[in-house]
Formats: structure tokens, sequence, C-alpha cells
């Protein structure tokens, strides 16, 4: 399984760290099996460098990263990747995209501003939505836009941005905006993940304007915090990109004509156990490299169908085979056999990590001097089902 590192902005705030977590807990949940590392940019141990380093140490030179960020701003386009290019040496490391706009968040942020309207009609109400500001004008727009969701989304008066710095209009000029506008009912939504220092800003200022504007009434929003939504765009980010590191092109099909020739399988296991019976059908002489073989296997070797070499794979094995697989229960050896296949031009099939093979099984099946072959995108289980349809049509 590739692994996980969500790259969130870090702080200082206990709270802030904490909420955090239980996100990253709650994304551990969604993907069992995955390793799951949080990093920060800052304030906040480890670093993104750092997590990445653990995460790549637990896989085969793999890892998504996701940017736990609402807008694309200096975070996303420099810090984050700038931290990827320290931590990732030769490793291949998918950047996923940021959270965006994405219609569940949009839902869940508004769903924090109505809990703070409470009783109030959102007809009747404006919203000041608060984002941090950026010096990418990009992720400031973005915020405008948002704003507008957020307006329709919960049928608001008016949804007003406002930025906590660098931008304009800062909160209380927006405010005084929306005041002078007549609104006597705001509330002042925020746009962002977790405690920390803006939140605590938003609630202040918002606080002091109050106290300035006493004929109007200001009710302030939660931050987003850890929420089913925000794990469930996280997961999908993670998924488009671990889906992308199995991407190939679509498979040459042919069909080899192994008689007599020699084929090599590594690994005498479960997998190796459904896939030599096909291979001896065709007419090839397999050899088997491995310590250990399951009975199946033992039996064909001991009444001389196949060869077994009853031992640990080596490089010359690889000599004069046609045709490899790669069926160990241990990567590295795996990895070993495609490499040395790879230098002698060689197919090889990898049976624990399709991408990194050069050939890959079909679901087969033999009907009325024809073989039927349907081959996926990696997903054998669809295959096999596709398979099964086709022998029904051909009435088998
Ligand atoms: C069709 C079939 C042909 C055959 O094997 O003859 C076949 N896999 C079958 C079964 C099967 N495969 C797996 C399970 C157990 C798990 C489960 O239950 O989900 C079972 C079921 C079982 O074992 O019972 C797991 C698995 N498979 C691959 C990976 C690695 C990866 O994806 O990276 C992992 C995860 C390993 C791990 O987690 O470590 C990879 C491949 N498997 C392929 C073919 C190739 C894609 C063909 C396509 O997509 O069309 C490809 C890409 C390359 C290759 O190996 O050639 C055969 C049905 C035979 C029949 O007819 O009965
Ligand atoms: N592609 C598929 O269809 C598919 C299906 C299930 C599992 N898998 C993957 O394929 C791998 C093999 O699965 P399995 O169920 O056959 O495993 P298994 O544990 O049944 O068999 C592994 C075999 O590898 C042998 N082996 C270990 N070290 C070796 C070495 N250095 N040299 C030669 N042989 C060695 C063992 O003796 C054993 O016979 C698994 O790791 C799994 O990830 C793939």
């Amino acid at each position: 399984m590739i692994p996980l590192v969500i790259a969130g902005h870090g702080t200082r705030d206990p709270a802030g760290v904490q909420e955090f977590l239980a996100l990253v807990d709650q994304v551990r949940a969604l993907l069992p099996g995955v390793t799951v590392e949080p990093g920060s940019v800052e304030l906040t141990p480890p670093s993104i460098e750092a997590a990445l380093e653990t995460a790549l140490a637990l896989s085969d030179g793999r890892a998504v990263v996701v940017p736990l960020m609402v807008g694309e701003g200096g975070h996303v386009l420099e810090d984050i990747p700038g931290a990827i290019g320290r931590a990732k040496g030769t490793a291949d490391v998918r950047y996923a995209r940021h959270l965006g706009a994405d219609p569940r968040l949009v839902a869940a942020l508004e769903g924090r501003i109505a809990a703070a309207r409470g009783d109030w009609a959102p007809e009747r109400t404006t919203v000041v939505l608060v984002g941090r500001g950026c010096s990418v004008t990009g992720a400031n727009a973005d915020h405008v836009r948002l704003s507008r969701l957020v307006q329709e989304h919960g049928g608001y008066e008016r949804v007003c941005p406002a930025f906590l710095q660098v931008a304009a209009p800062d909160l209380p000029r927006a405010l005084d905006e929306a005041y002078a506008m007549g609104a006597r009912r705001i509330v002042v939504g925020q746009n962002f993940l977790f405690s920390g220092r803006l939140r605590s800003w938003t609630f202040e200022r918002a606080e002091a304007w109050r106290a300035r504007h006493p004929d109007a009434e200001v009710r302030v929003a939660e931050v987003l915090g850890p929420c089913d939504e925000l794990a469930a765009v996280v997961v999908d980010r993670y998924r488009e990109e671990e889906s992308r590191l199995h991407e190939t092109s679509p498979a040459y099909l042919a069909g080899l004509l192994l008689m007599e020739r020699d084929v090599l399988v590594v690994g005498g296991g479960t997998v190796s156990a459904r896939r030599v019976p096909r291979l001896v059908e065709a007419g090839a002489r397999v050899r088997l490299v491995s310590p250990e073989a399951v009975a199946s296997l033992a039996a064909l070797a001991e009444e001389g169908t196949i060869r077994w070499q009853r031992r640990r794979f080596e490089d010359a094995d690889l000599d004069g085979a046609w045709y490899v697989l790669a069926q160990t229960d241990d990567p590295q050896v795996n990895a070993a056999v495609a490499a040395g296949a790879e230098a002698r031009h060689t197919f090889c099939v990898r049976a624990d990590d399709a991408g990194r093979g050069s050939a890959w099984t079909p679901a087969v099946a033999r009907a009325e001097g024809f073989s039927v072959a349907v081959l996926g995108t990696g997903s054998p289980h669809r295959s096999m089902k596709v398979r099964d349809a086709l022998l029904k049509v051909l009435g088998r």
C-alpha cells in the first residue's frame, strides 16, 4: 500500500494540534492498511520532510502527499513542493491537489455558519466570510468564489469575503461595508481548518467591532475542525494520485507460444500454484526457483513436469528465460527479479506490484479451441467477472 503524508500548516495552539491529529486518525480509519503520516509546514513537528522520510522508509519508494490547505497559496505552490523535493531523493512521490472548494467542504463550512446563525433567517442574515489572505492573487480570488458558493448554498442575503492578512478588505472594513449596506444581523464565518492564531484573531476582531456597533448583532462561526467531510476529501485526493501511480498505457495483447521455451517462476506459493499449470498447459519448460513450494507445485516437480531448484533466487537464474514470473512474498526479491529481467529485455510479471513489472497475467479460459483472455487495469476481480460473463455469452 502506498503511504500518505498529510501536509498541514502547523500551529502553536495545542488545541489546533489535537484537531489536526484527530483528522489524521479519521483518515487512517478510512484507509486501513495505509500508513498515514502527519507533517507540518512550520511550528508543529514533525516537518513534512521528516514525515515523508518516515513514510518512504516503510514503502518501496512511493508516497502520496496531500496538502491540507483550503487555498492554493504559497504553502501549496512553494513550501510543500520544496519540502518534498528535499526529502524524496529518487522516490516516486505524487503531490495531490489542495482541498479547494469541494462541494462537501462548502456544505460543511456552511454548516458551521448555520450553527452560529441559529434562529436568524438566512435571507435576512449577512455573512462576512474570513479567509487568511495571501500574496497569490488566485488564492484570494478563490476565496471570493467560495463566498459566492456559501451564499447560494445557505440562501444568505449576502456573503462578503474578508481577509485577515495581506489582502483587502480586512475583517473590520468588511463589517463596516456590510453595516453601511444595512446589515444588522451578521455572522462572521471562518474559512480555516483548525484552532490557531487565525481563529483567535477572528474572534478578537469581531468582538472589538461588535463593541463599537451596539445596534448590530454579530455571531462568530467556528472553524471547520476535524470532520467526516474533510476526511473524505483527503481520502479522495489520496486515491486520485495513488491510482495514477498504478497508471500505465494499455497492455499490448499477444499470445505467447511457449512450447519448449524456458520460463522462470520465482516463488512457489499460491500465486505460482495458480499460474504454473497454465504455463505447463502451453508446453513451457517451467523452472521454479524457491526454497519452499506448496504441495501442488512440489507434486509437479516430483513427477518431472517442472524443474524445481530448491533455493533462494539468484540473478543468474534469469539466463535463458523467455518469460519470468516474480511471485515471492518478498518485495525486494521480486524487485531484483524484475530488474534482472528488465536488463535482459525479458518480459516479467511482478505479482506484488503490477506497475513495476513488464507483463500482466490476464483472466483466462479455454473454449472450443480458442482462448478468452481479459485484461483490465490491475483489478483482477473485475477481469474475472468479465471473463465469466463472456463465457456465458459463448454458451459455456
Ligand atoms: C486475473 C488473474 C490471473 C491469474 O493470476 O492467473 C490476476 N490476478 C488474479 C487473482 C488475484 N489477484 C489478487 C488476488 C488476491 C487479493 C484480492 O482478493 O483482492 C487475487 C485472487 C486470488 O488470489 O484468489 C491480488 C493482486 N493482483 C495483483 C496485485 C498487485 C498489484 O496490483 O500491484 C495484487 C495485490 C497483491 C498484494 O496486495 O500484495 C496484480 C495482478 N493480478 C493480475 C491477474 C494482473 C492484472 C490483471 C487484470 O487486471 O486484468 C496483475 C496486474 C499482474 C499479474 O500479477 O499478472 C487472477 C484471477 C485468476 C482466476 O481466473 O481465478
Ligand atoms: N498477482 C496476484 O494475482 C496476486 C495474488 C495474491 C497475492 N499476490 C502477491 O504476490 C506475492 C506472492 O503471493 P503468494 O500468495 O504466492 O505468497 P506465498 O507466501 O504463498 O509464497 C511465497 C513464496 O515465495 C518463496 N520465496 C520467498 N523468498 C524467496 C526467495 N528469496 N527466492 C525464491 N523464492 C522465495 C517462498 O518460499 C514461497 O514459496 C504476495 O506477496 C502478494 O503480494 C499477488
